[in-house]
């Protein structure tokens, strides 16, 4: 866990020893008066639509303010580029004026920890604002190698670990958005068949705000074959959310997560998971265990957890999905 000072519960603490602004729940959901743009109940309800189980007084209390301290960054990072083309104008170096390229956002934190939950809000309440009403969200899945390409490294047990994407690929994605390409395209990887969808691919055309999700996306770019250091995806981000956990309450969110999709998703028949519809609930559930400790827990633990003090937003969760504590980068 990120280091806060004793006693700090309900008090924000600014520790010489962290980079970090450590916040109670109760001091952030406080923040929700000064944000200019308060929910209206027509909204509360459109969000409500969005198919998550989330509570709306998380909502108010945590995604609100969120909401708002993006719009501020976003504003902020408007003036500073407004900063750097009065001196490249100056430098008279024949660059002329720089276009805006899109915020990115990055959402890390383990698998079955809520980071689609907090993405798909946080798309949402972005759009609201009238300076960036263009938000689009990508999942890193997609940078998935080919299940074909899996069983042919034997990575099949491995899925989520950094080996298992295209990481090249998914950096060059980002790259090429913040190279502020009109066009940029990325694979799609399907929960239904368990697979890269052949021959699709996601457009993102220049929106205002990108917000990229997935497990590894605060992690180091792997050396290349030549040994040496590479540009990692991260490097690309201008604001980046760990949602953190117990991994306790995790793996019970995970199997929680099976449960429901057992008897939904699962009982199509393209389903890759079907055949877990037609053993017992206690089997099913089994074989969920086993991929939480063999691949997911241990994925969290090696890599994953290890990426949250590289966020700029550390959201801490307690075993109701509830957030309790923040931890904001200081500037
Ligand atoms: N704020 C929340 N309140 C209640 N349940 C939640 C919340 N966020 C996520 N969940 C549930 O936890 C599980 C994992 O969330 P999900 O967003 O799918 O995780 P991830 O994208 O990190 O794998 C899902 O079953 C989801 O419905
Ligand atoms: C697809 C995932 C690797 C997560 O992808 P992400 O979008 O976070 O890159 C993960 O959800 C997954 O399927 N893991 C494999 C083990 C399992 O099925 O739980």
């Amino acid at each position: 866990m990120i280091t806060s000072p004793p006693h700090s519960a309900n008090r924000r603490s600014e520790h010489p020893s962290t980079p970090y602004v450590d916040l109670s729940r109760a001091e952030w959901s406080a923040l929700r008066d000064k944000t200019p743009l308060p929910l209206s109940a027509a909204e509360v309800e459109q969000l409500r639509g969005l198919g998550d189980v989330i509570d709306l007084d998380e909502v108010r209390d945590v995604y609100l303010p969120l909401s708002r301290l993006l719009n501020l960054y976003v504003q902020a990072t408007g003036e500073l580029r407004g900063a750097l083309n009065t001196f490249l104008g100056e430098a008279g170096g024949g660059q002329g004026e720089q276009p805006g390229t899109p915020f990115v956002i990055g959402v890390a934190g383990s698998v079955a920890v809520g980071k689609s939950t907090v993405a798909r809000l946080l798309q949402a309440m972005l759009a609201r604002w009238p300076e960036h009403p263009r938000v689009e969200r990508v999942t890193t899945d997609g940078f998935l190698l080919p299940m074909k390409e899996l069983q042919a490294r034997g990575l099949m047990a491995r899925k989520g670990f950094p080996e298992s994407y295209d990481r090249r690929a998914l950096t060059r994605f980002v790259a090429d958005i913040k190279a502020g390409k009109d066009e940029v395209t990325a694979p799609v990887y399907s929960h239904l068949i368990y697979d890269i969808v052949p021959g699709e691919r996601l457009t993102v055309r220049r929106p205002d705000i990108l917000i990229v999700e997935g497990i590894n996306v605060l992690q180091p770019a792997l050396p290349g074959k030549d040994g040496r250091t590479r540009v990692g995806l991260a490097d690309y981000f201008d604001f980046s959310v760990y949602v953190d956990a117990r991994p306790e309450d995790i793996e019970r969110w995970y199997l929680n997560r099976f449960r429901k999709l057992r008897e939904t998703a699962f009982q199509n028949p393209a389903s890759y998971f079907r055949k877990y519809t037609q053993v017992s609930e206690e089997e099913a559930l089994e074989y969920a265990r086993t991929m939480w400790r063999t691949i997911n827990k241990p994925n969290l633990l090696e890599n994953v957890a290890p990426t949250r003090g590289r966020a700029t937003l550390v959201l801490r969760k307690g075993p109701d999905h509830k957030v309790q504590r923040l931890s904001l980068r200081k500037l």
